[in-house]
């Protein structure tokens, strides 16, 4: 069953639709991550389902409830944003049991919620140390136990990432799916890192000027990128028009293999980096390679073709070629998407 549930929803600022009629539904312990460029209408999302911004048109509904003039602290959610600061006056403890206290649990009953919770985040017995003592990573922590101490129903998260450096985030980002997996807590989370997002979500959902541009588990977005919108801002490069006839599509590349059932006509198509293999020069398109980046264990390589736009192409460490090589390229079938004009 739906936890959460958007019908319609609408939000306009003057001269701007922050939201457009959207639907969305989150289901009961699922996690879903928003992912979008800057201004697609994220944070407004996550502050209409708390009750911090009030919709045009529409409905948010928790379990199965509307939540029209419902006020933010009788909705049940939690919150954990970018820039909220944890209290610096209080230790971390302090911290912590606001939530339960302002609710009216008793003192004890606070300090076990504490100590139980400082455990699952991964900072046993931390309770007495002072705020400003943390490292980034561990106010993270505190901040997320202080989001979760008062048992909410929903827990939303803004960038909750945002400002730790990567290798950081991405240890915290296993952790954290871990942790919502034991308490099978109903995520919402909003990032503009898809890494972040992949790694995180039972679901993506992908905005675009205020709209769902797409949504699915992680690997099928991935795998295919609904538009040319989506490809774009998951990274990929080589995204072409193409006149696609007879499971061939003539590209400024040349002849690309698309997948069988592909339909005909004029459209665009996506060959993903790990489609463009590469050759000995001789053999299919003749290009020169113009740049190289390590990414661990591949290495992209940025390709000059004899004919049409930059290509991307992804390959084994081993047989990186130089740059200034001249090499060929031929497509792989799997790996062109087809896309919507
Ligand atoms: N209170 C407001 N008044 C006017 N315009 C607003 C207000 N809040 C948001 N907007 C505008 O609505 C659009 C969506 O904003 P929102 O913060 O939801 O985007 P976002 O996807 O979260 O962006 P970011 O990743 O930069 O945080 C933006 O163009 C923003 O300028």
């Amino acid at each position: 069953m739906a936890l959460l549930e958007l019908r319609g929803v609408t939000v306009r600022f003057p001269g701007h639709t922050a939201l457009d009629a959207v639907d969305l539904e989150v289901a009961e312990h699922e996690t879903v991550c928003v992912l979008g460029p800057s201004g697609s209408g994220k944070s407004t999302l996550l502050r209409v389902v708390a009750g911090l911004q009030e919709a045009e048109a529409g409905r948010v509904l928790l379990a199965g409830r509307d939540q029209t003039g419902v006020p933010a602290h009788r909705r049940g959610v939690g919150l954990m944003f970018q820039d909220q600061q944890l209290f610096p006056q209080r230790d971390v403890g302090g911290n912590i049991a606001f939530g339960p206290r302002v609710r009216g649990a008793g003192r004890a009953e606070a300090e076990r919620r504490t100590a139980e919770l400082l455990e699952l985040v991964g900072l046993p017995g931390a309770a007495r140390r002072p705020v400003a003592s943390l490292s980034g990573g561990e106010q993270q922590r505190v901040a997320l136990a202080r989001a979760l101490a008062p048992s909410p129903r929903l827990l939303m998260l803004d960038e909750p990432l945002g400002q730790l450096d990567r290798g950081l985030r991405e240890r915290l980002v296993v952790e954290l799916r871990g942790l919502f997996r034991r308490l099978g807590t109903t995520v919402l989370a909003v990032t503009h890192d898809q890494g972040e997002a992949f790694a995180l979500a039972d679901r993506v959902v992908v905005m675009h000027r205020g709209r769902i541009a797409q949504e699915g588990p992680p690997a099928e977005v991935w795998q295919r990128p609904a538009s040319e919108f989506v490809a774009r801002f998951l990274g990929f490069r080589n995204v072409v028009e193409a006149g696609i006839q007879e499971g061939t599509a003539r590209t400024p590349w040349g002849p690309v293999p698309v997948p069988p059932g592909t339909a005909e006509g004029p459209g665009r198509v996506l060959i993903r980096p790990s489609g463009v293999r590469l050759s000995s020069p001789g053999e299919g398109l003749r290009c020169t390679v113009s740049a190289r980046t390590f990414r661990g264990d591949h290495v992209v390589v940025l390709l000059r073709p004899e004919a049409g736009p930059e290509l991307e192409a992804a390959c084994p460490l081993r047989e990186a070629p130089a740059e200034g090589d001249a090499v060929g390229v031929v497509f792989v079938p799997g790996e062109v998407v087809p896309l919507p004009c």
